[in-house]
């Protein structure tokens, strides 16, 4: 049985400017000690505009925080105003981008496809990606939730090497979850990440889908993170609103303690 690192990561949305970004790490920093991060790898996900700040602050003073993108152009290069590639995420020294996020897909019609290529762009350039899946409320509703998230994970992963989807991290968000402080229950939400996991074995092979990290995202806080980090199936979370209270952040960081 594989051991996976839970990842705890806190992805800002578009909140926190430069500034801002480098008080909210210097915070994150001073709280949370080896302890912390021996036990859960700790990620930070800032808008593109921090990125730099956040690396100079992280390289400057030996941080274990890790950061990464919101988001990554499916193209590598070239005449496309106001993308942002994988290789200058890499550049920046960054981890993660998520990939797929569902204001994404819902605001930005990201489809399945385009979904498909920025998960290969972020491999292309040694970014892990964190593939985000889930349902709307009228998909939960009618009872497809499973079905639907698999389905988002098969088309993601379209041609996708079996050695990069190991080092993987899928975020299982069901959309009507996030933001709204409705969360998903732990054993509805242990239910699709099972599901993914098997899902993954199915596709990629037990040892594969004993490796990837699935997370949960969707209303968590220090006050239900346990509960969600008891299921078997889930090995961190994705965190928005929260994530910007840094003195919340380290409570799930710390959710044994909860
Ligand atoms: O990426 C994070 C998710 O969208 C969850 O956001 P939330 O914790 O504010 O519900």
């Amino acid at each position: 049985m594989t051991t996976r690192t839970p990842l705890m990561a806190g992805n800002w949305k578009m909140n926190l400017n430069h500034l801002e970004a480098i008080a909210h790490v210097q915070k994150l920093a001073f709280a949370l000690n080896d302890k912390d991060h021996a036990a859960v790898e700790v990620a930070v996900l800032p808008p593109y505009t921090d990125l730099r700040s956040v690396q100079t602050l992280v390289d400057g003073d030996k941080l274990k925080i890790k950061y990464g993108a919101q988001d990554l152009s499916a193209h590598a290069s070239g005449a496309y105003t106001g993308e942002i590639s994988g290789a200058m995420l890499a550049k920046l020294k960054c981890s993660f981008v998520t990939v797929g996020h569902s204001e994404r897909r819902q605001y930005h019609a990201e489809d399945e496809p385009l979904v498909n290529a920025k998960v290969k762009a972020a491999f292309a350039s040694d970014l892990t990606p964190i593939l985000c899946v889930g349902e709307e409320l009228a998909v939960r509703e009618a009872g497809d939730h499973v079905a639907h998230t698999l389905a988002q994970v098969d088309g993601a992963l379209k041609d996708v090497a079996a050695e990069q989807v190991s080092t993987l991290v899928i975020a299982y968000e069901p959309v009507w979850a996030i933001g709204t402080g409705k969360t998903c229950g732990a054993d509805d939400a242990q239910e699709v990440c099972g599901a993914i996991r098997a899902r993954v074995a199915e596709l990629y092979g037990q040892e594969v889908a004993d490796a990837v990290r699935i997370q949960y995202g969707g209303s968590v806080k220090s006050g239900n993170v346990a509960q969600i980090m008891a299921q078997p199936d889930i090995d961190g979370a994705l965190v928005g609103g929260a994530s910007l209270d840094a003195d919340e952040f380290v409570k799930i960081v710390r959710f044994r303690d909860q």
